[in-house]
């Protein structure tokens, strides 16, 4: 079915950290299948807006969507759902270091409603096959690169089957091979129809893999252009 709603947009959002306003006046939608990076300077509030799309922050003032879900509207108990259709990545991997991956992407759909043994099992092996892990079910974190660790999370991030994957500096800790092949998962992921939203430092990503971006300064969220 064809569907020409934003899968994010937010409409003069003011985003907040405590009573402090780190943006104003905040407009922009993201699309299906669309690829949006956002940038700006250390503290110039990309990670606010980020936490405002997936309900770690509330919006205070002015209106947002997020894969339905209407921010400004959001109870305490609809976060939960919102995170089912939103896949979070962060720049530290997060993985639980007790137990192995398939465990760790099980933790994950259990805590998310899923019950059926063969279907998660089968979840876990499509979203692995996705980020190049297929063979890696029972390693232990311990025993995977960091850019390996971060496929896992990219894969996790992807149970649910999310509308648009907020990523904050994935590649922050990895070395530049590394960060160049977590982008070509990631571009793999969106030409299959994910959005994503992207905070990054790293310029030279966004040469090699050019998209549309989004800039955070002086209080403002921005759209370059060229
Ligand atoms: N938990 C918090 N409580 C109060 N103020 C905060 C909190 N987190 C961030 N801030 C402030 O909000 C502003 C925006 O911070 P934010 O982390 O969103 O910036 P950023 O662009 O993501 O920075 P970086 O690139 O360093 O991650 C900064 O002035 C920061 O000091």
């Amino acid at each position: 079915m064809f569907n020409s709603d934003p899968v994010l947009s937010l409409y003069e959002a003011d985003i907040y950290q405590d009573t402090k306003l780190v943006l104003g006046d905040v407009s922009f939608d993201i699309f299906k299948g669309e690829f949006v990076y956002l940038i700006g300077r250390t503290g110039s509030g990309k990670s606010s807006l980020l936490k405002t799309m997936y309900a770690d922050l509330w919006l205070q003032q002015g209106r947002g969507k997020v894969a339905g879900f209407a921010l400004e509207k959001l109870k305490p108990g609809d976060v939960p759902f919102l995170r089912r259709k939103v896949g979070i990545v962060f720049q530290d991997f997060q993985l639980f270091f007790d137990r192995n991956v398939e465990e760790n992407l099980k933790f994950v759909l259990r805590a998310t409603g899923w019950t059926d043994k063969a279907k998660m099992s089968n979840r876990i092996s499509e979203v692995l096959m996705q980020v190049g892990m297929g063979t890696h079910q029972k390693r232990m974190p311990h025993q995977l690169s960091g850019g390996e660790q971060q496929r896992i999370v990219i894969a996790r991030a992807m149970l649910n089957e999310p509308l648009i994957l907020i990523a904050d500096e994935p590649t922050g800790n990895l070395d530049p091979g590394v960060a160049d092949q977590i982008m070509g998962v990631f571009k793999q992921i969106n030409n299959a129809g994910t959005a994503i939203l992207m905070a990054t430092h790293n310029y030279d990503l966004i040469h090699k893999f050019p998209g549309r971006t989004l800039r955070c300064q002086d209080g403002q969220v921005i759209e370059l252009h060229g």
